[in-house]
């Protein structure tokens, strides 16, 4: 019980430490590319991740109409690859967050994997750039792809970067999300190594099998469920960096907390916090083995 005290308090530390690291940010760091801070702009994205988007939010779309727009990596594992960003956007994107790193602004760390990278609502990125991207376009085509999941009920989301290269964090282990669903985007720069692998899901282990191998293509996004079990390769050459954004559904997670798979005890926190919520939203019907 001591344990579980010192962790709350840990956490709800982490909360507010992250709130002063924005505040400081928001005053005093000077931006490299302020465009990027626009409001989400179509030309930013993707024709391709445009038209899934659009054809996900009209009312004759259906599941098998949206396969045929996205590409399917493994049907099994639910595992789907779409191009997101525009190739100036993502080097756009690079450019702030390495003017960030290079800043001498305090980081606070994407999570306990990654110990390179940054949290984008700590730079001021969620308002205009993750919050509209997860509820004009994630959130459509998540509700045809993961219903069961949450895809259409996705109300917050933990979005950060990870940075990998040479004399830093080079690979990921095997570990699972704190989310429901998850979006993946390489955003550069030349890299090789760094693949993505993928097994089952962590509910519901299975016999080892080889893992499923997912190459990255600058631009371009892999969705896949939280609870599937993931990592990533040493990179080899080069320099990786990629926007994680981990989207959560509180009609999900407060009846079944991904972590523990237990129904969550609750505790105040900061922005989004953990992704769960006091008020109940409509929920879902959820196996956790699905
Ligand atoms: O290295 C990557 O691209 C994967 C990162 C990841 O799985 C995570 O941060 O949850
Ligand atoms: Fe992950």
């Amino acid at each position: 019980m001591v344990e579980l005290e010192q962790e709350v308090e840990r956490r709800r530390r982490l909360g507010l430490e992250s709130a002063t690291r924005k505040a400081l940010i928001a005053s005093s760091y000077r931006l490299a590319r302020p465009e990027v801070y626009d409001s989400l702009q179509d030309a930013a994205l993707a024709p391709e991740f445009l038209a899934v988007a659009e054809y996900s939010a009209s009312p004759s779309a259906d599941l098998k109409g949206l396969l045929q727009r996205l590409e399917t990596v493994s049907e099994e594992k639910r595992i789907y690859r779409v191009p997101v960003f525009t190739a100036p956007f993502c080097q756009a994107l690079l450019e702030e967050l390495e003017h960030f790193e290079q800043s001498d602004m305090p980081k606070g760390r994407p999570n306990t994997m990654n110990n390179y990278g940054v949290l984008l609502h700590e730079l001021g990125l969620d308002e205009p750039l993750v919050t509209p991207l997860r509820e004009r376009f994630l959130q459509p085509l998540m509700a045809l792809l993961y219903p069961d999941c949450g895809g259409g009920q996705l109300d917050s989301h933990r979005a950060f970067v990870v940075k990998y290269a040479l004399g830093q964090d080079l690979e990921l282990g095997c570990h699972y999300d704190n989310a429901e669903l998850t979006l993946n985007v390489a955003l550069g720069k030349v890299f090789t190594g760094g693949a993505l692998y993928f097994g089952g899901l962590f509910q519901a282990p299975t016999a080892l099998t080889e893992p499923l191998e997912v190459e990255h293509m600058v631009g371009q996004g892999i969705l896949h469920r939280g609870g599937q079990l993931h990592g990533a390769r040493p990179l080899v050459t080069g320099e990786r960096w990629n926007l994680v954004i981990w989207l959560r559904a509180s009609a999900v997670r407060n009846r079944l907390c991904p972590m523990c798979c237990r129904e969550p005890d609750l505790v105040d926190d900061e922005g989004f916090g953990d992704g769960f919520t006091r008020e109940e939203p409509a929920t879902v019907d959820v196996c956790a083995l699905t």
